[in-house]
């Protein structure tokens, strides 16, 4: 599992460290320098006499920059700093020009404003032009401290870049952002003004939960994370370290056992049932795609609900679905049915009618004395304007933004799409506090929001955004949420794990359904039986060593 941190959770991990003086900026400019020196050599074949441009800000993040700057300068490196402050980390700056580095300053006067320095108070233009020039350049503008969108010299500097970068056709230099890609909220992922894209972003102590937040996540390009020896706690506990998000890996999968394969005594109960209420005569490929992607899960059995000419669809693809209604552990409820009650059609009121009967016995909000009448429900697409006022955390929504943004105007709150696509964690989070359902907000990179933890998961190729593509996730997350039925509603959390598990599997098995190339939402259903198989082969074996 990856974790990340907030900016709090990180300064109080290291304030007893900085007191006892343990050399936290030495070991993160150390670890920097060896990963700029190695991408350099990718990238020119060689270290010394390649170019790197180190651009700095006025905190300790340029303090990271310009000692590895140092460093560089005394592997041979031309290293060339570009302040864009009055005030700069002095003891960085100080070992920076013993090491022999040149700089240059975008503002007037540094420190001492009598200096008589041709380097000072230089265009953006000239910056920018030696920032081209560069193999590599170092983004130390920002880091922690960072707190909205980037101002003055420091914008206009990362604007031209980012407009310089975008005209080149060429070359341009590998961007390799020091602790995070500067200009992102560090907390929230958010994206406030104008941030140079990283290639690589080399984070320290802890990954910083922007980093794996959209949209700042794409900026950030490949997180290494390095250990410059802080203590923090990834356990499922609360307190002051407890992680702001967290991704899970396949890996995870299997240990934690949110994939297994089933005992010898396994029958399709124990391996868990799953109640399909999706399509109509308009969109039956809706239930097509969902009841394929619970079986391909390896789900014991799929019930399927709906209109004799969408059953006969669903059997003609799926001959193990079972066109009747009976005992279920996880229900899959909405896709491929209008958005919009109330119904103009028979077919879509009765679908209508059974989501919401469903739900209501699903959530417990009828009381029932029939055993497993609990039981968690994936709410997606069309059911999702049938959400009870208040669900419990094992109903998982699985909105898209904009089907995220009219969940939440219907509960009063004043949104469109493109304010959820700024900020989705911010309204993910609002639509948990709103309706008590977990929340998978389906992106580029899908948010999951449970009680008390929000996962991030960035799994699958662009070729995934297709239509169909998120009625297959409908149906593998109702098959993990029905091998984990009693459990799921027993345990808060545990839907929100199984929902990040569900995204993982579904990119993956993206990837796997063609490396590299288009795909369609059935071709991902089919990849998923080898693309579990995969995962439980290459991880059984590091299970049983543990
Ligand atoms: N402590 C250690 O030993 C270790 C620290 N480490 C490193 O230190 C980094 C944190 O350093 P930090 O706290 O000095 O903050 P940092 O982000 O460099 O500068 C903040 C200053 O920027 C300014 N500013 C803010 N927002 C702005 C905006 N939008 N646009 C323009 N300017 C803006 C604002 O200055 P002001 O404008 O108020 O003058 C503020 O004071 C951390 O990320 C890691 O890299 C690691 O090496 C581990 C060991
Ligand atoms: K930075």
């Amino acid at each position: 599992m990856i974790v990340a941190y907030d900016s709090r959770t990180v300064r109080t991990a290291e304030a007893p460290l900085l007191a006892s003086g343990a050399p936290l900026m030495e070991r993160a400019a150390f670890a920097l320098a060896g990963i700029v020196a190695r991408e350099v050599r990718s990238q020119v074949g060689r270290v010394p006499g390649s170019r790197v441009v180190v651009v700095v800000g006025p905190g300790n993040n340029a303090g990271d920059a310009l000692f590895a700057g140092a460093r560089l300068a005394r592997a041979g490196v031309q290293v060339t700093a570009v302040l864009t402050s009055e005030r700069t980390h002095e003891e960085g700056f100080a070992a920076f020009r013993a090491a022999g580095g040149r700089w240059m300053s975008l503002v007037a006067s540094l420190s001492a404003p009598d200096e008589p320095a041709r380097e000072h108070g230089v265009s953006v233009a000239t910056a920018v032009g030696t920032v081209m020039e560069a193999d590599v350049v170092l983004d130390g503008l920002l880091g922690l401290g960072s707190s909205g969108a980037l101002r003055g010299v420091t914008r206009d500097l990362v604007g031209a870049l980012v407009r310089a970068r975008a005209r080149s056709e060429h070359r341009s230099p590998l961007v390799v952002a020091v602790d995070v890609p500067s200009g992102i909220g560090v907390d929230d992922g958010s994206v406030p003004g104008a941030v140079l894209p990283a290639d690589v972003t080399v984070t320290f102590g802890a990954v910083k939960a922007g980093l794996l937040l959209p949209p700042a996540a794409r900026l950030a390009g490949r997180v290494e994370s390095i250990d410059i020896g802080l203590s923090l706690h990834t356990a499922d506990v609360d307190g002051q370290d407890r992680p702001a998000v967290r991704r899970l890996t396949a890996q995870d999968l299997v240990h934690q056992r949110l994939l297994a394969p089933p005992g010898a005594d396994a029958h399709k109960y124990t391996r868990g049932v799953v109640g399909v209420v999706a399509g109509t005569e308009q969109f039956p490929g809706a239930a097509v795609l969902t009841v394929s992607g619970a079986i391909r899960t390896g789900t014991g059995m799929v019930r399927y609900l709906g209109a004799r000419d969408v059953t006969a669809a669903v059997l003609a693809a799926r001959p193990e679905a079972v066109p009747a209604g009976g005992r279920v552990q996880a229900w899959a409820l909405g896709p491929g049915i209008s958005t919009a009650p109330p119904a103009t059609d028979d077919a879509t009121r009765a679908q209508q009618g059974r989501i919401r009967h469903t739900l209501a016995h699903a959530t417990g909000e009828l009381s029932s004395d029939v055993v497993g009448d609990k039981v968690p429900a994936v709410v997606d697409a069309g059911a999702l304007a049938l959400l009870p006022r208040a669900c419990p955390p094992w109903v998982v929504i699985t909105p898209h933004a904009g089907e995220l943004a009219q969940l939440l105007r219907a509960r009063g709150e004043d949104v469109e799409r493109p304010d959820v696509e700024a900020e989705p964690l911010r309204w993910a989070q609002r639509a948990r506090e709103l309706t008590g359902a977990t929340v998978l907000l389906k992106g580029e990179v899908t948010l999951v929001v449970g009680p008390g933890c929000v996962y991030s998961q960035a799994d699958g190729p662009a070729w995934l955004a297709t239509a169909g593509a998120g009625d297959v996730l409908t149906g593998v997350l109702a098959s993990l949420l029905a091998a984990h039925s009693s459990a799921a509603v027993k345990e808060p959390a545990l839907p929100a794990r199984l929902a990040a598990a569900a995204s993982l599997i579904h990119g993956l098995a993206a990837h796997r359904a063609n490396p590299g190339g288009p795909i369609s939402a059935l071709d991902v259903a089919d990849a998923l039986p080898g693309t579990i198989a995969q995962i439980l082969r290459d991880h059984a074996s590091d299970r049983r060593t543990r």
